[in-house]
């Protein structure tokens, strides 16, 4: 039986490129009107929402003109700064008519990279609410180069769900939900209707490619969902082409995939270090150290750390890597990386002969080291 959504009190409804702008001919505004619509009756029954939506580059590729989206990034970022007009117009109108204000809210994963950049934003959207606007997401593509973009605006709503401590995450898309095969490829394949956020199962479903004009297809949702569970959210995949599909959910009969998280929801600060996308270096750990790690919570000793890959220095996000090179946690270093070459397999008691200091006795403290696998 399915947890029913009703009592879920906080969401980020995210929609996709094609939804949004009817497969690249022009914002949809008939569509764009019966989401407000349904996100106002969400509101007046005491939800509060914060959108995330795409559809930027499309709609700019379409105001200009332009027969296809372009590959080179210059234009993709002059496309986006068009299209973004268009969509920040069209949501302000739709909800004017009903005496309700939107904020425009431009994030770069840089934004969220910095710990208090990211909680500049938190406290923004956490005002947004408080005050009745309805925050308007978006990527900053004008400014996001091809190095620090988040790429897909699915880990950005994942990401905004983590911010403002959502209870839900909606993704409304192209497809009714996940499928247990690419639909366009398998036309027999099956709908999944619930699964735990984290089974490890569900990405071998997804094909990476996305839509003509998506960007991270099913895959990305996928792991979406799981940074969404890291911080206490459950996620819906739904179509945003059924109408009615926001207020199914008030009522208890969400059509869609929904993911859930088995976790206990992440303190925030590690929330922040979860959600982290780039990490500055790889610590090699032994069995022994994935054990004490996954089983036990403990800190990471330089004792279990068999190799070190990068140069980053203290306090940078360093990966934990399994003996099979796997990810299995994430964490705040406390020794730069030439340091930690030093140390890796050594025992605490051995750091000052080593280095001349000690600042910690771990490499990796417990309170600031995340399990991702
Ligand atoms: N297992 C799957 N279930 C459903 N859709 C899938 C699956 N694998 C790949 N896809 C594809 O992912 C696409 C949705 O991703 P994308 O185009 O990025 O959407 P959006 O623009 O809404 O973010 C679908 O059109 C679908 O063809
Ligand atoms: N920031 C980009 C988002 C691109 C993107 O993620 O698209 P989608 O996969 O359709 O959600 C835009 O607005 O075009």
């Amino acid at each position: 039986m399915r947890k029913t959504l009703t009592d879920d009190r906080r969401w980020v409804i995210k929609v996709g490129s094609a939804l949004v702008t009817d497969n690249g001919q022009g914002l949809d505004h008939e569509r764009i009107r019966d989401w407000v619509r349904q996100m106002v009756a969400a509101r007046e029954r005491g939800v509060e929402l914060v959108m995330v939506s795409s559809g930027s580059v499309a709609e700019g590729v379409q105001r200009l003109g332009w027969p296809e989206r372009p590959s080179a990034l210059h234009q993709l970022q002059a496309a986006a700064a068009v299209g973004q007009m268009g969509l920040v117009q069209a949501y302000e109108s739709e909800f004017q008519r009903y005496g309700l204000k939107t904020a425009q809210v431009l994030l770069t994963h840089e934004d969220l990279a910095d710990r208090q950049r990211y909680l500049n934003a938190r406290v923004t959207l956490r005002a947004l609410l408080e005050l009745g606007v309805i925050p308007v997401v978006n990527e900053n593509d004008t400014v996001a180069t091809e190095e620090i973009r988040f790429g897909d605006n699915d880990t950005l709503a994942a990401l905004v769900s983590n911010l403002i401590e959502a209870d839900l995450l909606v993704i409304l898309t192209d497809q009714p939900g996940l499928f247990d095969r690419d639909p366009r490829a398998f036309p027999e394949a099956t709908l999944v209707d619930e699964a735990a956020a984290d089974d490890a199962g569900l990405l071998a479903m997804c094909s990476d490619a996305p839509g003509v004009l998506g960007s991270g297809g099913m895959r990305a949702k996928v792991l979406a969902a799981r940074r969404a569970a890291r911080a206490g959210a459950a996620t819906l995949i739904a179509s945003g082409r059924d109408t009615g599909v926001l207020e199914a959910i008030a009522t208890g009969h969400a059509p869609g995939t929904l993911l859930t998280p088995s976790r206990e929801r992440l303190v925030a600060r590690k929330q922040w270090i979860a959600g982290q996308l780039q990490v500055q270096g790889k610590l090699w750990l032994d069995a022994g150290a994935v054990a004490v790690l996954r089983d036990q919570g403990r800190s990471l000793l330089a004792v279990g750390v068999t190799g070190v890959e990068g140069v980053f220095g203290r306090g940078d996000l360093v990966a934990c890597l399994d003996p099979q090179g796997q990810e299995v946690a994430r964490g705040l270093v406390n020794y730069d990386s030439s340091a930690a070459r030093t140390l890796a397999g050594s025992s605490s008691d051995q750091i000052e002969a080593l280095l001349g200091y000690v600042t910690e006795p771990e490499l990796v403290h417990r309170d600031n080291l995340v399990l991702t696998a």
